[in-house]
């Protein structure tokens, strides 16, 4: 069973906690076999590469940045390289994080032509006074950081046209069900010191209208970090996700105290019951209880912590295998 692990207890000045990193690959329907197996392998590199960072003393900030660009550069998943196709036929994606220690965060939302969304995401978190960069701006700032562009076509995959074709035949792109919105990525760590931070990162939705902007930009939705009460990276369908602020919302629950599972559970079933929409989350609380829950058919994900990698896709799957396996 994912999460509900054994706290490592209240964090005092000086107290070293146990690190862990949990990533998802995005709320999902059934994928084939095949493809399951390529889509696991690439949940459990990102988080043993989070966990790697972690171990060495580095922070939770630079481990979920490291785990959501090891996804984005996978094309299996909706992010970077892998993002879905807007109407179109082009990538606008978007990108947040977040430093638990201080609430600092960056974001950007429709920039196009970057192979990493989450590192211009933490350029805005660590080098401007805002906390959020949209299409021109965002892509004027990369410039200027000195972002390499790439051409578009580096991002679109095969798969990715073939599904906009099918989205356009089917006419679906306004459903409220999860099934079509499959992939985006996200991180949530705890570094050795306590702090806690999380990144998210996706193309957003085939067929979506330019300039739409989902919820993994939108600090609160997408995600959330906070020492205080704990870190949450968000999936699922955007607007319903915005309309309920999943992400806060499952940490209130958690700061009225219920367990990390509950306020999962209590979050994705009123967005369920309220918006009709589906998705997924992992959390991470203050005191490292850690879950990976959803309301979707499917929804990859993996942890590392204390050398042992805990990974699953459908309900009721969790692998527990050794780190250096
Ligand atoms: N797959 C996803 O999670 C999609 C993302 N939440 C969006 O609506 O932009």
């Amino acid at each position: 069973m994912p999460g509900a692990h054994l706290p490592p207890g209240p964090r005092t000045p000086g107290t070293v906690m146990k690190p862990v990193v949990v990533v998802h690959g995005g709320g999902a329907s059934n994928f084939s076999s095949e493809r399951k197996e390529r889509v696991r392998q690439g949940i459990i590199r990102a988080a043993k590469m989070g966990y790697k960072i972690l171990r060495d003393g580095g922070s939770a900030v630079d481990a979920v940045e490291c785990a959501v660009a090891i996804l984005e550069n996978d094309p299996e998943f909706n992010a970077g390289c892998g993002s879905v196709l807007n109407i179109n036929g082009d990538i606008e994606m978007d990108a947040s994080i977040m430093d638990g220690k201080d609430l600092s965060s960056g974001a950007v939302s429709a920039v196009r032509c970057i192979a990493n969304p989450v590192k211009l995401a933490r350029l805005v978190m660590d080098k401007t006074p805002h906390c959020f960069l949209t299409d021109q701006g965002a892509a004027k700032f990369a410039q200027d950081m000195g972002v390499q562009q790439i051409p578009v076509e580096e991002l679109i995959t095969t798969r990715n046209k073939k599904h906009l074709e099918r989205e356009k035949e089917e006419l679906g792109a306004q459903k409220a069900d999860c099934a079509k919105h499959l992939g985006t990525v996200g991180a949530v760590a705890m570094d050795c010191r306590g702090n806690l931070a999380y990144a998210t990162s996706t193309g957003g939705i085939v067929n979506k209208m330019v300039g739409r902007v989902g919820d993994s930009p939108c600090i609160g939705s997408g995600g959330y970090a906070d020492n205080n009460i704990g870190a949450i990276s968000t999936t699922g369908h955007g607007e319903s996700i915005l309309k309920v602020n999943l992400a806060r919302l499952a940490l209130f629950h958690v700061e009225q105290g219920k367990s990390v599972e509950q306020a999962a559970d209590l979050s994705l079933e009123y967005m369920k019951s309220r918006v009709k929409g589906l998705g997924g989350l992992i959390m991470i609380t203050k005191t490292g209880e850690w879950t990976a829950r959803w309301t979707s058919t499917s929804m990859p994900w993996a942890a590392a912590q204390d050398g042992k990698v805990y990974a699953g896709i459908d309900l009721n799957e969790t692998t527990i295998t050794d780190m250096c396996s």
